[in-house]
């Protein structure tokens, strides 16, 4: 792990957002798709492990950058960081989906345990030892930084469903192990999609011609290596979409206990409401990311960019404790004295799975404006939601960002 490739702290974040910015108009449209490989990564932002835990939010990353450009000139950009928050509207709106992905891989899990073929291409695949160049070095990236590039992460995942003829809950769950920006909306959806049981008849195919021009030929994987087709599978039709949530309202005259979590680590809008605890717990849940064991890289970089944030915040938190199950959560809230525990909305995941279990005092949960405004657009495809795009900005103006 280099771990100078992230530093996990807001200011770092917000510095590469200043260096960033001028660079996310008509540069990063043309160049986006560019994998220059390791230490390279200079035409995308590589924001991803500080927006997926909010230490920098997607308003202070769009304010930054239409601050700078139009609209119409930072248009690919733009629409990127949205993509992250239709994946999270469209999984709020369909938990089940995430539900089935973790059954699945409960599923692949028993069958590598049985099967000494697969277990044996799928070791070979997370070692980044198939013999397939590109593929083995994205392996090799992935868990020696926590980071991969986009393309990458399409090519990857391509190879490993089409090529290696893989379980792709097994690919999902190898990234969310290591990934730095793991997260449950984007990586799920993002697998399903290569895979072709996000978008009905429609998969992605990783080509030779492709990656060798956007790798700038270190890579060329020969004809006949890589797969040639990419047959859609027999995908079930989508659940039923519940409606999007509201998020709750806090009474911030009750006495209150505040729990800070990894899914949102910029509480600034809390407090410009009134939040004052009593104290406040900080909750690990990666570790429960997956059945196996969550990258300790990734662990170590959750947990500090927690900390930063209460070193950061140490004045409005009152007495914080570190606790990671729902019923000491609970016990403590009420040693507290306090009547509710108040916390940021938690999107699917180990997060909302540990905040759900919790019992004997009410959870207030606050939902961000800008989810708020955004989420229940995520109804059919990408195509309809990013419509939306020129409003939601619009209506931003004046969200308290962090
Ligand atoms: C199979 C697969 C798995 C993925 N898993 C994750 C994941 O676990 N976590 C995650 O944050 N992203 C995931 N992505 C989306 C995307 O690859 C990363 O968000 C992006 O590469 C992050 O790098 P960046 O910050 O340099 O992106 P930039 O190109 O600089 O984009 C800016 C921001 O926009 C958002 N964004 C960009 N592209 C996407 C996208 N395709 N989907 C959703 N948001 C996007 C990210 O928040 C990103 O930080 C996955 C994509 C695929 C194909």
């Amino acid at each position: 792990m280099i771990d100078s490739a992230f530093p996990p702290t807001r200011s770092a974040a917000l510095q590469r957002l200043t260096e960033f910015v001028p660079h996310a108009g008509r540069d990063y449209a043309g160049k986006r798709n560019y994998d220059l490989g390791p230490g390279r990564h200079v035409h995308v932002s590589t924001l991803s492990p500080y927006l997926r835990h909010r230490a920098l939010t997607e308003p202070e990353v769009l304010q930054a950058v239409l601050g700078r450009f139009a609209l119409s000139s930072a248009e690919k950009f733009v629409q990127e960081v949205f993509w992250r928050t239709y994946w999270k509207g469209w999984l709020e709106m369909r938990p089940s989906v995430w539900i089935a992905y973790q059954a699945g891989l409960r599923r692949a899990l028993d069958d590598v345990q049985t099967q000494s073929g697969l277990r044996h291409a799928w070791e070979e695949a997370c070692a980044g030892q198939t013999g397939i160049d590109c593929f083995d070095a994205w392996a090799q990236e992935l868990a020696e930084t926590g980071y991969l590039h986009n393309h990458a992460r399409m090519w990857f995942a391509s190879i490993w469903v089409f090529t290696l003829r893989l379980p792709w809950e097994l690919g999902a769950d190898f990234f969310l192990r290591h990934l730095l920006d793991g997260d449950p909306a984007s990586n799920t959806l993002g697998w399903r999609w290569v895979a072709g049981y996000q978008t009905r008849g429609k998969t992605y195919l990783a080509r030779p011609s492709n990656i060798a021009r956007y790798t700038e030929g270190r890579f060329r994987p020969s004809e006949g290596e890589l797969a040639a087709d990419a047959p859609a599978p027999d995908a079930p039709a989508h659940p039923e979409r519940l409606p999007a949530p509201a998020g709750d309202v806090f009474d911030a005259s009750r006495p209150t206990a505040f729990l800070l979590h990894e899914d949102d680590l910029s509480p600034g809008w809390l407090f410009e409401r009134g939040l004052s605890p009593l104290g406040t717990a900080v909750l690990h849940a990666s570790d429960a990311a997956s059945p196996l064991q969550v990258a300790p890289q990734v662990t170590k970089f959750r947990k500090a960019l927690a900390e930063e944030c209460v070193t950061r915040c140490a004045d409005r938190l009152g007495p914080v404790t570190r606790l990671d199950d729902a019923q000491a959560i609970a016990d403590w809230a009420r040693a507290l004295g306090a009547e509710q525990i108040v916390c940021a909305w938690a999107p699917v995941g180990p997060v909302r799975e540990v905040i759900d279990r919790i019992e004997g005092i009410p959870v207030v949960r606050v939902l961000r404006p800008y989810d708020a405004a955004a989420w229940p657009h995520a109804t059919a495809g990408f195509f309809k939601f990013k419509e939306k795009i020129p409003r939601l900005i619009g209506d931003m103006k004046g969200i308290a960002a962090a």
